[in-house]
């Protein structure tokens, strides 16, 4: 169950496939994740401390896209609401059954946490119940461009008023010079994070297909589209981002 260090991209690839969420990248994902994405760690620990602010009482906190489930375990050490409960959505398997066993692991440390569920679907495919607090760290990227608001919409129909939505992608820059500066930068913090340039172009072309991202102002728009009211940048790291939205 330990992680191990990230070298799926090391050796020289014939052809590089396109990148899936699966065992090989379950073995080494906390490792990649804090590696690769600038502020991830204050990312998912601030999450807790959000979640906290915004749960009511009898509603359910969401983690879309839960992977390995550090935003839930950041959740369960943050939120102390009565009659609330946590459910966690992947679809990759590989991540959904390590999740669980990280959860068991936390349940037993800890006596009074909420109730956590994970559950392996297609975030575009759940009926959604009336939530305080709804997560996408990292995971809207990955959904088909025009999937993206048709499930904003969706989850803003289930948060309840005094509700949020967190959501953190990497960010392009609508400016040539602001883009190319801020992905350098990218490159130099996954070089100093002990990646080679050979990892670095691999990892590249593996996600450039599957990995779409937007720019501020884009998710901006849409969140509005989807009927959200505010939307508040509270984290930027070079071009990884996070922001609130309120309904
Ligand atoms: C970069 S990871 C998310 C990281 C995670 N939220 C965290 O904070 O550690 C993206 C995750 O989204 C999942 N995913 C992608 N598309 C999905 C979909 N349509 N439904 C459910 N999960 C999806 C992937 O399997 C993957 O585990
Ligand atoms: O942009 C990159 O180079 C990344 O590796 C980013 C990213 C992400 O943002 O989710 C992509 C896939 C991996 O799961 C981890 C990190």
């Amino acid at each position: 169950m330990n992680s191990q260090t990230d070298r799926i991209f090391s050796q020289p690839l014939a052809e590089v496939p396109d990148f899936v969420f699966n065992e090989d990248v379950v073995n080494v994902f906390p490792d990649m994740i804090k590696r690769s994405v600038p502020g991830y760690p204050s990312i998912v620990e601030n999450t807790g401390l959000l979640a906290a602010q915004f749960a009511r009482p009898n509603s359910v906190l969401y983690d879309l896209g839960c992977s390995l489930g550090a935003v839930t375990q950041a959740m369960r050490r943050h939120v102390d609401q009565p009659n609330c409960n946590i459910i966690g959505i992947d679809n990759s398997s590989a991540m959904v059954k390590r999740c669980q066993e990280y959860l068991c692991a936390q349940d037993a440390m800890f006596q009074t946490l909420l109730p956590a569920e994970i559950i392996e679907q297609d975030i575009l495919q759940v009926d959604y119940q009336p939530s305080s607090f709804i997560a996408l760290n990292f995971t809207l990227q990955f959904i088909e461009p025009q999937q993206r608001i048709v499930l904003l919409k969706k989850l803003r129909q289930a948060l309840i008023p005094q509700g949020a939505l967190l959501l953190s992608e990497k960010i392009k820059f609508t400016n040539a010079d602001e883009h190319q500066q801020l992905n350098e930068l990218h490159l130099a913090f996954k070089r100093a994070n002990g990646y080679s340039d050979l990892e670095i172009a691999q990892k590249r072309r593996a996600i450039e297909n599957v990995m779409l991202p937007d720019t501020f102002e884009v998710h901006r728009q849409r969140l509005l589209d989807a009927g959200f009211s505010k939307v508040y940048l509270w984290f930027q790291c070079l071009n990884f981002a996070s922001m609130i939205a309120l309904p």
